[in-house]
């Protein structure tokens, strides 16, 4: 269970960003976090894995305190979330199983982590993800000549070798295609099921968010102020989570029918 409260992110002396955040976020659920652009979405999920400082509150996943922590625990704290983003952030140059088993970094030692020379246990395991995701054929092939969806495939597989607690994902489909972009929502739908993982999904496709997950959380200027299931995100509940934002920019792609033609295509 991730549990946040009365969380303030304030940049500077700047006006704060993020302005007493609750938030809740049991085993297993797939939550949407949307909004405008500027609503805090990034840096509330920043927050969490501690990429940006929380200047007061609380965020306590499963126990522990996230916000005191500092060195070795915070290295501890952070591989116990895993972190999908927008742009893969995968090493080019290595190979599909080399970045998936960077996932083990915060677990072997770095001697071993040096030589390349991960337990077996590690790669029986990478092994089954890639099989999972449907990219073990790929294990030896550089990341860099794989497509957007397969190498978002190895950034879901690299952050589940972490063995998370949860997955914070930052706009995981912003870089594909639509198609490619439902598959990675589906796959990261049926892996929170499969894992028990609770999965927080930064998104901009507030189609896809309805569709792929059983939570919508609306943020406005640093607060929330929608948080219920997809089927009470009403046409009210959006203009109020995106009031001034023209209706062409809400990340709307059109209605589940069409949608399914896209995929089928
Ligand atoms: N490092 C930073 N220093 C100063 N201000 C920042 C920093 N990062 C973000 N901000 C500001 O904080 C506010 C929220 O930004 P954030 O990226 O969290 O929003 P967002 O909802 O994720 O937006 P988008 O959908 O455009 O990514 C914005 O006004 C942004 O300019």
């Amino acid at each position: 269970m991730l549990r946040i409260k009365d969380l303030v992110k304030r940049y500077g002396k700047d006006e704060a960003v993020l302005k007493d955040l609750n938030l809740e976020v049991p085993g297993e659920s797939v939550v949407a976090i949307i909004g405008a652009s500027g609503a805090g979405k990034s840096t509330l999920l920043r927050c969490i894995n501690r990429l940006v400082e929380p200047t007061s509150g609380s965020i306590d996943l499963n126990g522990t305190e996230l916000t005191t922590l500092s060195g070795g625990e915070l290295r501890l704290a952070r591989r116990r979330i895993g972190m999908i983003f927008q742009g893969f952030n995968l090493i080019n140059r290595l190979t599909v199983m080399e970045n998936v088993l960077s996932g083990r970094l915060g677990y072997v030692p770095t001697w071993r982590a040096m030589t390349r020379n991960f337990p077996q246990s590690d790669i029986d395991r990478a092994f089954q993800l890639m099989e999972r995701v449907g990219i073990a054929h790929y294990a030896n092939k550089r990341a860099d000549e794989l497509s957007g969806g397969e190498r978002q495939r190895v950034g879901v597989v690299r952050a589940l070798m972490q063995e998370p607690e949860i997955l914070l994902a930052d706009e995981p489909t912003a870089s594909l295609d639509p198609k490619t972009s439902r598959q990675i929502m589906e796959l990261l739908r049926a892996l929170a099921s499969e894992l028990h993982l609770p999965v927080l999904i930064n998104i901009h496709n507030v189609t896809e968010a309805k569709e792929y997950t059983q939570r919508i959380v609306g943020m406005r200027f640093g607060r929330i102020i929608f948080d219920s299931v997809p089927t009470d995100l009403t046409q009210d509940a959006m203009d109020e989570i995106y009031a001034g934002v023209p209706a062409e920019e809400r990340g709307e792609t059109g209605d589940a029918e069409s949608l399914r033609e896209v995929v089928s295509q």
